[in-house]
Order: C-alpha cells, then structure tokens, then sequence
C-alpha cells in the first residue's frame, strides 16, 4: 500500500486529564504503532480533549490548569495536541457530541485544504459552517480522502459502557459504530472479555482497535493526586514540566480531593430517572 492509499487517522481522547500523566501520553504513541504496524492507516493527529468542569467529578480542579498541563506535555510533540473547545462548553458535553464536532472539523479543514497532520489548532469556524456540515457529514464520512476520527482510550472507559445510566446507548452506537475506538489495556479491566460479553461492541467488533500494553504501567491521575497531597514524589510519572506547574500554582491539595463530593456527576445527573 503506498503512503496515498493509506487511510489518514485522527485520534481523540476524552478524559478528566486531573492531572494528565505519562501513560496518557503514551497512550497516544501505542494506538499509532498499532494502527500503522498494520499497514493500512497513516495517524495524523492526536487531540487531547479534557473534560469541562460541568463534568462535576470529585476532585476535579479548574480546566484551566488541566488544560495547560496538557499544553504543556504536548509541547515538544510533533503530532499531538489540546484542544480546550469541550472544556470551554458551559454544561458537560457528551463524548459522542465531542467526537461529531472534531469529525466536523476536520471535515470543514479537509474543505477548505487545511492541513490536519500539523500541530496547529484548526481556526474557530462560524456556527452556521458547522451546522451545515453535521447535516452532510454522514455522507463525507465514507469519502476516502478524508481523515477518519476514532476515539481514543483506556479499557476501563470501554468497561464503563455498561454502567447504568452513564452512557446513552445510541451514543455507544454513533460511537463505535460510526466512527471507532481505540483502546489501550489496562491493569484490572479486561477489555476482550468485556467486547465478547457486549452485544453491540462485538457487532461492532471490527471497528474496535484493541492495543495491548506490554510494558503495563499502572499510573493513574487519582494515585498522582493521593501522592501530592502526602507530599510524596510525583517526579517520572508526568513530565517535569507539569511537575513544575503543579508545584507553581500550588495544585492537588487535600481540600482539591473535596471539591464535587457531594455532587452528582453530571452523564448520572442527566440520565437518571426522576421517579419521584
Ligand atoms: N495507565 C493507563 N493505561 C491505559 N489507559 C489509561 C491509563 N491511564 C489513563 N488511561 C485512559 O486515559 C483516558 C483519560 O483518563 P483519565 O483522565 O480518567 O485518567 P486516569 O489516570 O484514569 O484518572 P483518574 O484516576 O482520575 O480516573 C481514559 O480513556 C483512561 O482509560
Ligand atoms: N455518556 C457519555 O458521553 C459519557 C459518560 C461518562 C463519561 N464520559 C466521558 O468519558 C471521560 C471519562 O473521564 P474519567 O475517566 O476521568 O471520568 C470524560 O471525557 C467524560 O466526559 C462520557
Ligand atoms: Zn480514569
């Protein structure tokens, strides 16, 4: 196959980034040796897409501060970015909603011969651009000169799917089914299992890349945190530079840890029924 017959990839991952770690970063580099090892895809691009404050999770500092952390770490990354649209969004956002606005993104860049494998933000469009090409895009999704879109992300989110009132199943549906997932193992899920048990991710089955982590590294956010507010070292499981900014403004604190603890996170809030 030569590099023009390969299908061009975006990878899009969704999270809290409280703080964004190494394994988050690595994330990116296994999902694009795992696509281009099989020959048919050429990844492009990575957007890293941290979650509003809406999202309401406990402990979950300002966007601001996860957003220029990730900015930060991506720095010296030729082909990964941030993106602050979804954390910029007054309510919490739908990652199937994330997802269709970066689609028509790079749709609306491939329009207008914008380049998609560079590091640059692709300019804000006007509302009215957009919403003309969400009305088009089912049909410029299957056109093979543009880039697909698939979401990026760790076992545990894929297993998370299955929790009652977390996720809409048509999202699910728009989600694999449309565009595609990407996911990385992770130590305690067991994602394989878990895409044979789910009738719709084993319909979709073929549009699930699932990568395994040799080199298993179970670094999370949530141990990050815990370690900061014992005043343990966090050096070499982020990258120094964030290191730094943590301790510059002063970041993970035992009252940070408290922030949302009596809030409903926001999917549960909207999808839980009220029977009252
Ligand atoms: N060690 C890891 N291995 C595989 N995937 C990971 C790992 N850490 C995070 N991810 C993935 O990165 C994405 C963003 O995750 P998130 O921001 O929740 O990080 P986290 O480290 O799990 O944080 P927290 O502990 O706060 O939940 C998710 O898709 C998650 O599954
Ligand atoms: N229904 C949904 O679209 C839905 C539900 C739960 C989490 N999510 C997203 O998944 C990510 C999960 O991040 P955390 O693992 O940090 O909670 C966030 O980006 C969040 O917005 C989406
Ligand atoms: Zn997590």
């Amino acid at each position: 196959m030569t590099p023009q017959e390969k299908t061009k990839v975006v990878l899009l991952a969704c999270g809290s980034f409280n703080p964004i770690t190494n394994m988050h970063l690595r994330m990116f580099e296994l999902a694009r040796d795992h696509l281009e090892d099989t020959g048919r895809y050429q990844v492009v691009r990575g957007i890293i897409s941290p979650v509003g404050d809406a999202y309401k999770k406990k402990g979950l500092i300002e966007a601001c501060h996860r957003v220029e952390m990730a900015r930060l770490s991506t720095e010296n990354s030729s082909w990964i970015t941030v993106d602050d649209w979804e954390s910029q969004q007054a309510e919490w956002v739908e990652t199937a909603k994330v997802v269709r606005h970066h689609y028509t993104e790079l749709i609306l860049a491939e329009k207008n011969h914008d380049q998609v494998d560079t590091v640059k933000p692709v300019k804000r469009r006007r509302l009215e651009e957009i919403e003309d090409v969400c009305q088009s895009s089912s049909a410029d999704h299957n056109r093979s000169d543009a880039p697909e879109l698939k979401l990026l992300c760790g076992a545990d989110l894929v297993e998370s799917f299955d929790r009652p009132n977390l996720w809409k199943p048509e999202d699910i549906v728009e989600i694999v089914g449309r565009y595609g997932l990407v996911c990385i193992t992770r130590s305690n899920s067991d994602a394989e299992k878990f895409i044979y048990q789910s009738d719709v991710l084993h319909k979709y089955r073929k549009n699930i890349h699932l990568v395994k982590e040799w080199v298993t590294n179970d670094v999370s956010a949530t141990h990050i945190r815990r370690a900061l507010r014992r005043g343990q070292s966090v050096r070499y499981l982020l990258p120094d530079c964030v290191v730094d900014y943590i301790q510059d403004q002063r970041l993970y604190s035992a009252e940070s840890e408290e922030k949302n603890t009596d809030v409903i996170l926001a999917p549960l809030q909207r999808y839980t029924k009220n029977t009252d």
